[in-house]
């Protein structure tokens, strides 16, 4: 590809394709010579008869030949009759279509779009044109020009037009002003705009260094930045430090007379709580006050147990065909008599086999129970595992995306419950604050709840400590499960993850009636020869484990032996490049047709079907993987398929995929695999820790290889600092305990 920079312009002649989400645009433009130019990039809203300025460069496509590619487009508005008869001719304005072009034309001549904008009750001049009709025109044009000059304004200061739309949507015509007014909102939801570059636009169109609106947008994007680091707050001292630290505010009164605005405003909220002076987002400090709420209410019910009881666990224990540990009966038992319980407990410690009990109990009392997991894949493991129906919290909620506010909606909530009796939600460590006070929401009243998880895999992804902080709390009815089975204790994966949860080193020798095996490749060259090989040949053919059901994953994205040079390593082996497969740059990556990718942000807004259409739905998730059908580069697409999902990526979206031959073991939670290699090679101390190991060593079903340096395999089991994380739902807990007795 010719990357060289270049300038062209003329008039555009025809517009081939339009993307009306994106803006993505395939346009003739006519430049002077003998041959229209065929233009391709975000220029929302181009029409016959433009002047358009490109500039970018000229790349070769394999079908249609030469064309340019513009990364930055300027538009001026048509001149002469005849370019503003073609502008208007070719429907670019809602209502105008070419007979009222050509008469528009005719009465006005140059001047026709002067009048359409400034002076539309002229146009009933012409015949047909009702003075409502000529309004409802002026208006369209008038929609079209804000969004023109939108564009100008995004690109002038060097940002990408693919703003326009999203910004478009949200404003409608008062977009750019709105902008002018607050450079910050380009921050917020789909959005998505680094602070930085918000900030330098802002200081730009003359915002001072101490503009209130300034601070108050530090102060919030490090409140909204601290959720991904898990924190549903921060002290107020650590907030005022952080924030003078980003944006280097001179004067920290005003730093703190803007927190206060925000708190006075009610989109901050300031309480004491944990010891701390607590500043959350006003959305996270409600979502905690609702869970410790709903929590304590649900932990004092106590329930009359069944007439029976004891038989009745007697004859599901039959049905499946064992006989429940003391402990696994307690559970039985409990979900019988509370409203709320915590079922814990480490692999092969029994919680799917007690959980399939209390769901047999709650059907046996006629409860109508529904069964929940965070992710799609843990989902759909849940549904197999108890052969019922099972459904992401998200999916049972009926999640929708409002892309006006960038939030999320959920259908079922206090004023539309869900009908379930009974939810069962597994795999409850990966939930966080917001997501169960939207669960906790929509559950009636007399609702039961029943959290499974392990509170030894990585905290969720999103803010607060959840499953930890309610069994800390004390206050919710647990029961622990600490016995491993019989069955599960031949597993040395098994028998590896209790040990290093327990701080041993799990036993490094290999043998072949293993399922867990260690590889010594300290040299990071060395370790990714060896996983490539594993994957390509050794575990095909020794294990009869074909490659698509290894997962690779790392504890890191870019050190040695992360994520990123080891899928860059597996794709050329695994799926190198081929005639018949097409592919795409992106960034550092190279899309290509087969490869396994994985969708990186949860998104509820796009559209997936199936291969036959007969089915379609919204949303793909943070976490799933998939693999490429098809690159089409003429249309711009590449389809993924996620488990018979199949959904269309535009080049704006793809940002929302990454490979995922290896992915990091953070990503991986919630999954499991037949078979998991995991690199254990030196790197960041903070990224080597026991819970990384652990939850790495968890997901394995089958299989699990570690290829590395042992050392490091020693050092991540002694590692048990968890980074804290500030939530204040155990200090909540323990005071609603109180203040009600
Ligand atoms: N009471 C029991 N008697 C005999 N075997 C049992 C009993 N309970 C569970 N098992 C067996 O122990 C193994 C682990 O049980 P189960 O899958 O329920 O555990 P788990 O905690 O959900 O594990 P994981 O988190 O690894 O999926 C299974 O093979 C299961 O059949």
């Amino acid at each position: 590809m010719d990357e060289i920079m270049n300038c062209i312009e003329g008039t555009v002649e025809t517009v081939i394709y339009q993307n009306e989400e994106n803006g993505y645009t395939v346009l003739k433009l006519d430049t002077g010579e003998e041959e229209a130019v065929t233009v391709v990039g975000c220029i929302p809203g181009a029409a016959p008869g433009e002047s358009l300025w490109v500039q970018g460069a000229w790349t070769r496509h394999a079908s249609y030949g030469e064309q340019f590619k513009a990364e930055v487009a300027r538009r001026g508005m048509p001149t002469g009759e005849k370019a503003i008869f073609d502008y208007l001719a070719s429907g670019a304005v809602k209502g105008i279509g070419m007979a009222t072009a050509r008469r528009m034309v005719e009465e006005f001549g140059e001047n026709a779009l002067e009048v359409l904008e400034n002076e539309p009750e002229r146009l009933t001049a012409i015949k047909g044109v009702t003075r409502k009709r000529a309004l409802s025109m002026g208006e369209a044009f008038r929609l079209q020009m804000g969004m023109r000059r939108l564009l100008d304004f995004l690109t002038g200061h060097g940002l990408p037009p693919q703003l326009g739309m999203p910004l478009y949507r949200r404003f409608g015509d008062r977009a750019l002003e709105a902008v002018r007014a607050d450079p910050y909102l380009l921050t917020e939801g789909e959005l998505a705009v680094a602070f930085g570059v918000a900030d330098d636009l802002a200081l730009e169109l003359g915002f001072g260094s101490d503009h209130p609106r300034r601070l108050e947008a530090g102060l919030t994007f490090e409140l909204q930045h601290n959720l991904d680091n898990g924190h549903t707050f921060l002290p107020r001292g650590k907030l005022l430090y952080a924030t003078q630290a980003l944006i280097g505010v001179a004067d920290a009164e005003a730093l703190d007379s803007a927190l206060d605005a925000l708190t006075a405003r009610g989109a901050v909220t300031e309480e004491a709580v944990a010891g701390e002076e607590a500043c959350y987002l006003a959305p996270l400090y409600d979502a905690e006050v609702e869970v410790a709420r709903r929590i304590t209410a649900m932990s004092r019910n106590e329930l009359y147990p069944p007439d029976g009881l004891e038989g009745l666990i007697s004859c599901i224990e039959k049905a499946q065909g064992i006989t429940y540990a003391p402990q696994q009966r307690l559970a039985v038992e409990l979900a019988a008599q509370r409203q709320v319980m915590l079922l814990t407990g480490g692999p092969g410690t029994g919680k799917t086999t007690s959980l399939r009990g209390v769901l047999a109990l709650f059907e046996a009392l006629g409860l109508e129970t529904a069964l929940a997991a965070p992710t799609g894949r843990a989902a759909k493991r849940l549904g197999e595992l108890c052969s019922a129906e099972a459904a992401t919290i998200h999916r049972l909620l009926e999640t929708r995306f409002d892309p006006r506010t960038g939030q999320l909606t959920f259908a079922h909530n206090e004023s539309d419950p869900l009908k379930a009796d009974a939810v069962i939600v597994d795999e409850t460590s990966m939930v966080d604050i917001s997501l169960m006070s939207a669960l906790l929401s929509a559950l009636r009243e007399d609702c039961r709840l029943v959290l499974v998880g392990d509170p030894d895999q990585l905290p969720s992804v999103g803010a607060g400590n959840l499953l930890s902080d309610l069994i800390r709390s004390g206050r919710v009815p647990t029961v622990r499960l600490t016995e491993v089975f019989r069955q599960a204790a031949e597993s040395a994966i098994i028998r590896s993850a209790h040990q290093v949860n327990r701080g041993e080193v799990p036993e490094l020798k290999n043998d072949s009636r293993r399922d867990f095996f260690f590889l010594r490749r300290p040299d990071p060259v060395h370790a990714e020869e060896t996983i490539v090989e594993l994957i390509q040949k050794r575990l095909p053919e020794n294990m009869g484990i074909p490659s698509h059901q290894i997962q690779v994953l790392s504890p890191t994205r870019k050190y040695a032996g992360g994520t990123a040079s080891l899928n860059r390593a597996i794709q050329a082996a695994v799926n190198p490049p081929g005639e018949d497969k097409g592919e795409r740059k992106f960034g550092p990556y190279i899309f290509r047709q087969g490869d396994r990718v994985m969708q990186v942000k949860n998104n509820y807004d796009i559209l997936w079907k199936t291969q036959d259409g007969l089915e379609m739905g919204m949303g793909v998730f943070n976490g799933d993987i998939g693999h490429i059908l098809e690159v089409d580069n003429r249309r711009e697409l590449i389809t993924v398929d996620f488990d018979g999902h199949l959904v269309e990526y535009a080049p704006d979206m793809l940002g929302e995929l990454e490979p995922a031959y290896a992915v990091t073991v953070h990503k991986s939670q919630g999954s499991e695999y037949r078979a998991v290699i995991l690199t254990a090679l030196d790197t960041a101390p903070r990224l080597l820790t026991r819970g990384v190991l652990y939850t790495a060593i968890t997901r394995a079903r089958e299989l699990l290889v570690i290829v590395g340096d042992e050392g490091v395999v020693a050092r991540m089991t002694a590692n048990n600092r968890q980074s804290k994380r500030y939530s204040g739902l155990r200090a909540r807990l323990a005071e609603e305990e109180n203040s009600s007795f």
